[in-house]
């Protein structure tokens, strides 16, 4: 179990001690869980009345009719339903939805950003969040917004969720509780944690400040990859993912519930903590993940394969083998190609991909791309190699190299991403970004022959 006490007065379910206390391993398991015996009803869901005075309540993650339901059976102690105000428009003007296209920012390009800072600002999960692109139509539920979280503050009697988004949060410096109603999400760099969209829950500091990164997904739930020749194992193995057991809270103070709902926030008054589940059974669930679990597989011969074989997460478009986003890991690994540029090559790609550094270097760029930071090469930008990679590895001594120190990730949409004004007026961009190619130089010699 976690080493922090959970908020007063919170009861979570027992659960076997060892390397998954505090949570259930397996990805998109069916599990159940409950803080007190017996709340669970057992060989049905909605029973006359339930064990303790407890309300059943079903929330559903996929359509009914989906081929493979995601839905989870709630038992809690009032229905989500009883809160006490209309709900009322709230301003978060820096957290923005897609389409978020402006007429005098320009997406077309190759961007990067130093990494940004918090300052000596008080921010919350909700007031901290800076949406730096977005992609698609949060109204279809279609794409993705990419954001920097900069927390210095827990949410005390406040509560979100986003009817929009299932978010994908990747931490780069500092420790979050995610407190659900599912349970309790402990989080730090090198995990990350996927809160589905519909769930309830406060986010708590534990060690600040927090800087990292979301990956805000409006359409069909992150999934493993088709792992096709690879078979069965390697890559991001579902026995590591960790679902949270159930925790609750019977706490009478009055607090707001705010709603992100397409692209507006909303806020309603509520007398009581809506972290109220007492058990509950289902598979949509929030979950985390450690990265340092990643098995990569790549080249053990020659070339530089697609990054496609990094993939951690990929939410499906409805388009068969194109994502609405891929979640992919560059993690530390061997390089034993022979007579092979190692590197990432030259390209252009149909998908936008954004990027963010962990830590440590990123082999294609070993200068300016920096932890905290993150880059952007839109959809059919040229990128690569800056002219230091270039050299350094058109020159390198071939022996079997173990790329060490390093930990970056992408965010690949099929859809162009789009910066918003935070992006591109606020934020530490770098002007010079493009620079880094400028020295690439001519060696063409026609006369040279072939090697
Ligand atoms: O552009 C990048 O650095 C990301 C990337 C890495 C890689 O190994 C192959 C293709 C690709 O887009
Ligand atoms: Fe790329």
């Amino acid at each position: 179990m976690s080493e922090y006490p959970l908020r007063d007065g919170m009861r979570r379910a027992p659960s076997t001690p060892g390397p998954h206390a505090g949570y259930m391993p397996g990805f998109g398991n069916d599990f159940e869980t409950e803080a007190l015996d017996g709340a669970l009803p057992q060989g049905m869901n909605s029973p006359q009345k339930c064990n303790y005075g407890l309300y059943g309540e079903q929330l559903s993650g996929t359509a009914f009719t989906a081929h493979i339901p995601e839905r989870t059976w709630c038992y809690r102690i009032r229905p989500s339903v009883k809160h006490s105000a209309r709900y009322s428009r709230i301003d978060l003007p820096l957290w923005r939805s897609a389409p978020d296209i402006h007429a005098d920012v320009t997406s077309l390009g190759q961007y990067r950003w130093d990494p940004i800072e918090a300052g000596a600002q008080d921010l919350t999960w909700l007031t901290g969040m800076r949406t730096m692109t977005t992609a698609g139509d949060v109204n279809t539920q279609v794409g993705m917004a990419s954001h920097v979280y900069l927390v210095t503050q827990s949410m005390v009697d406040e509560y979100f969720y986003s009817a929009d988004s299932e978010l994908l949060v990747v931490p780069q410096q500092g420790r979050l509780r995610f407190y659900t109603e599912l349970g309790v999400l402990d989080v730090a760099p090198q995990e990350i944690a996927i809160i589905p969209r519909g769930l309830v829950y406060r986010v708590e500091v534990l060690a600040g400040p927090c800087r990292g990164f979301v990956c805000e997904n409006y359409g069909q739930k992150f999934e493993l990859p088709a792992r096709g020749p690879i078979g069965a194992n390697a890559m991001a193995n579902p026995r590591d993912f960790k679902a949270s057991v159930a925790a609750f809270e019977d706490r009478e103070v009055a607090s707001t519930l705010t709603i992100k709902w397409c692209g507006q926030f909303h806020e309603t008054k509520i007398n009581q903590s809506p972290l109220d589940v007492v058990a509950w059974h289902g598979n949509y669930a929030p979950y985390k993940y450690d990265l340092r679990t990643y098995c990569p597989v790549g080249a053990i011969l020659f070339d530089h394969p697609d990054p496609s074989i990094f993939t951690v997460l990929s939410a499906p478009s409805g388009q068969e083998g194109t994502a609405n986003i891929d979640f992919v890991l560059f993690r530390d690994r061997w390089m034993v190609a022979e007579d092979t540029f190692r590197p990432p090559w030259y390209h252009k790609n149909i998908m936008s991909e954004l990027m963010g550094n962990i830590y440590g270097q990123y082999d294609a760029k070993p200068n300016g791309f920096v932890p905290g930071g993150m880059s952007l090469h839109n959809m059919m930008l040229p990128h690569g190699p800056d002219q230091v990679a270039f050299d350094k590895a058109s020159n390198a001594n071939l022996g079997p190299e173990k790329l060490e120190n390093t930990m970056s990730f992408m965010f690949e949409t099929r859809f162009p991403q789009h910066l918003t004004k935070f992006a591109a007026e606020t934020a530490p961009l770098q002007d010079d970004y493009i620079d880094c190619w400028d020295s690439i130089e001519k060696k063409f010699d026609g006369t040279a022959g072939v090697k």
